[in-house]
């Protein structure tokens, strides 16, 4: 049932999770701008109100002289001509109206550069949010979640929730304004509108509340599936044009749209009911009162006044009354907001603390290290002890699943482990040196990451004043050199959507080349040798032979036992445990990997 708690309830959640997003100076900003708000409103009422004394003292003469009001205004001005009163009343009309509405054109500006504002807090606040995520958090939400929750949440919270609460605002006060001064000069009619508009206002919105909820918090679901599939749609252009499937996939999107538009359709045709609903309560009230007065009042002369004034009183708040069912609708429509806004809410103020140097000169050891996945009880790293001196290139092998990935993961902090710990030059990788040690480490994945941009760019990840001799220096120590010179545009070639205009090798050597524009000092490379050809292998293993050759500690997740032909040594992971350690040679003779 809709009870006055009910009503109370949207409209305070609403009004707490904006304030969560308002600075001091803006909670003082809203107090003035609501109260402009409801300045804006009397003026609005005020107009119209002063719109029909004005037009029928002008359409009959000597009808100022009646009214003590206006024979005091006439007096007081000194006027000595009615026509001249009329006109300067009409005048005097004009300019109110006029500046009115520029006063109220100016509060819709500062509220709406106000809404702007705050979106921009909401969505910067989600950034913030998402930014800090726990990686195996981040890894669960999926991109398609987390693009929904950035930018479609805070525009859904700021159109149907700030922008309704303004509305209620607005709007509540014209009718509050409108009813008060029926109920002082028009008791009866106070009473025939309160028994008619209330009960009907109330059942429409009993009958639209729960319904729009629920196909609010349905759409809320639907939107970031339909995001995930055409995601796979796209990405997956190659693989299920060639696996037939683009038929089976379309059809999984439409459906999903087809659920999509009905629920649409059906919450347009709700925002239309409201005023159909109070429509035929007024017209059902005018009947009403109208047979009455035939069949059983003796003279009907009152009660025919009365429905005049009944149906022009209904007519001026028949609107507003629909505008507030709406928004109240509409906020609870969009209900679901609070909730992902109220998701994960302390990583978005969460901060890494002051930092402390780290020094790498000598080591990284691992100690007794043990991890697993915080849904799993399985460890996926059991006790893992090794010490890496500076400079050397340290080989990764293993079968799938032994938990290569995840021990780079740890080194990265993505995944911070249970027992034992990391050290780097005998000081343990903490929160407090986590920037500094980002300072130092590159990493080179299996999918390296590409914008849609050009080379250059990729490489210096947007760095806005390259450094020209290191790019150069990056792009030798990557082996890049030699394509780069053979395209026209040279390092400001485009290299299309996730590097879609690059073969394998050059899409890895790009990931190369950025870690080496970066100083990086520990290289982290997570081998796709066993998806390239050939020729790409070639080239990646030229670049990484040339890497050999510094003093970066290299650590390589590798497939192809070619690609591990300069490290000193090479560990093999089995069940999360170091199961072995092998001499590039020993591999060969062994055949472990291939
Ligand atoms: N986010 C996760 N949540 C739960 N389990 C995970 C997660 N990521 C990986 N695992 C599990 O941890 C184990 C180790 O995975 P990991 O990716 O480290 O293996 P890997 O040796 O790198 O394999 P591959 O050579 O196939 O890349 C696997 O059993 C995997 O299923």
């Amino acid at each position: 049932m809709i009870s006055q708690s009910n009503y109370k309830n949207i409209v305070r959640e609403a009004l707490d999770n904006v304030m969560h997003y308002l600075s001091p100076a803006e909670k003082r900003q809203s107090i003035w701008m609501f109260l402009l708000l409801l300045l804006g409103s009397l003026l609005d009422v005020f107009g119209l109100a002063s719109l029909v004394p004005v037009i029928m003292a002008a359409s009959k003469p000597g009808s100022v002289f009646e009214n003590r009001y206006s024979v005091a205004l006439y007096h007081l001005l000194g006027f000595s001509s009615e026509k001249a009163f009329l006109i300067f009343l009409i005048l005097a009309l004009l300019g109110f109206f006029l500046l009115k509405n520029a006063f109220v054109t100016l509060i819709n500006y500062q509220q709406v550069r106000f809404t702007a504002r705050l979106a921009l807090n909401i969505v910067r606040s989600q950034l913030n949010k998402h930014n800090n995520l726990p990686f195996w958090q981040f890894n669960k939400l999926g991109s398609a979640h987390l693009i929904h929750t950035t930018i479609g949440i805070p525009g859904s919270f700021v159109n149907s929730i700030i922008r309704q609460l303004f509305t209620l605002f607005s709007e509540g006060l014209i009718v509050v304004v409108i009813v008060l001064g029926i109920l002082v000069y028009q008791p009866v009619l106070f009473f025939i509108l309160a028994l008619v508009l209330v009960p009907t206002t109330l059942l429409t919105y009993r009958f639209l509340q729960k319904r729009s909820m629920k196909i609010g918090a349905r759409l809320d679901s639907l939107k970031p599936l339909s995001y995930a599939l055409l995601g796979d749609i796209f990405a997956g252009f190659i693989e299920l044009k060639l696996a037939n499937r683009q038929e089976q996939f379309k059809k999984r999107v439409l459906e999903n749209q087809e659920e999509h538009q009905g629920l649409e359709a059906v919450l347009y045709l709700f925002s239309l009911l409201p005023l159909k609903v109070i429509e035929m309560a007024a017209i059902l009230a005018v009947v009403t009162i109208y047979l009455y007065s035939l069949l059983f009042a003796g003279s009907a002369q009152n009660l025919v006044m009365i429905i005049g004034l009944f149906a022009a009183a209904a007519y001026r708040l028949m609107p507003s009354v629909n505008r507030l069912i709406t928004a109240l609708v509409a906020m609870k429509q969009h209900r679901f907001t609070f909730e992902h806004l109220n998701n994960l809410r302390e990583y978005a103020s969460w901060q890494l603390p002051a930092q402390v140097p780290l020094r790498f000169s000598h080591s990284i050891t691992f100690e007794n290290l043990s991890f697993s996945f915080p849904e799993s009880e399985k460890p996926v790293l059991h006790n893992i002890n090794l010490t890496v001196r500076k400079g050397e290139k340290i080989g990764l092998i293993g079968a799938s699943g032994s938990g290569k990935t995840t021990l780079i993961n740890i080194l990265l902090r993505f995944y911070i482990e249970q027992k034992g710990r990391v050290l780097v030059d005998r000081q343990p990788l903490t929160d407090e040196n986590l920037l500094e040690w980002y300072k130092l480490v590159g990493y080179v994945k299996q999918d390296t990451f590409l914008m849609e941009t050009s080379i250059k760019a990729n490489i210096t990840l947007n760095d806005e004043s390259v450094d020209e001799d290191r790019l150069n220096y990056a792009i030798d120590q990557a082996s890049l050199r030699d394509f780069i010179d053979s395209l026209p545009e040279g390092i400001n070639t485009l290299i299309g959507e996730r590097g879609s205009r690059l073969s394998g090798g050059q899409r890895q050597r790009i990931g190369i080349a950025r870690a080496m524009y970066k100083r990086t000092e520990v290289l982290l490379m997570d081998e796709a040798t066993s998806a390239l050809d050939n020729q790409t292998e070639r080239e990646v293993n030229e670049a990484i032979a040339k890497l050999a050759h510094t003093d970066i500690t290299i650590f390589i997740i590798a497939h192809r036992i070619t690609t591990l032909r300069d490290c000193d040594r090479i560990y093999e992971l089995k069940d999360g445990k170091l199961y072995a350690e092998y001499q590039y040679e020993d591999l060969i003779d062994k055949s472990l990997i291939q």
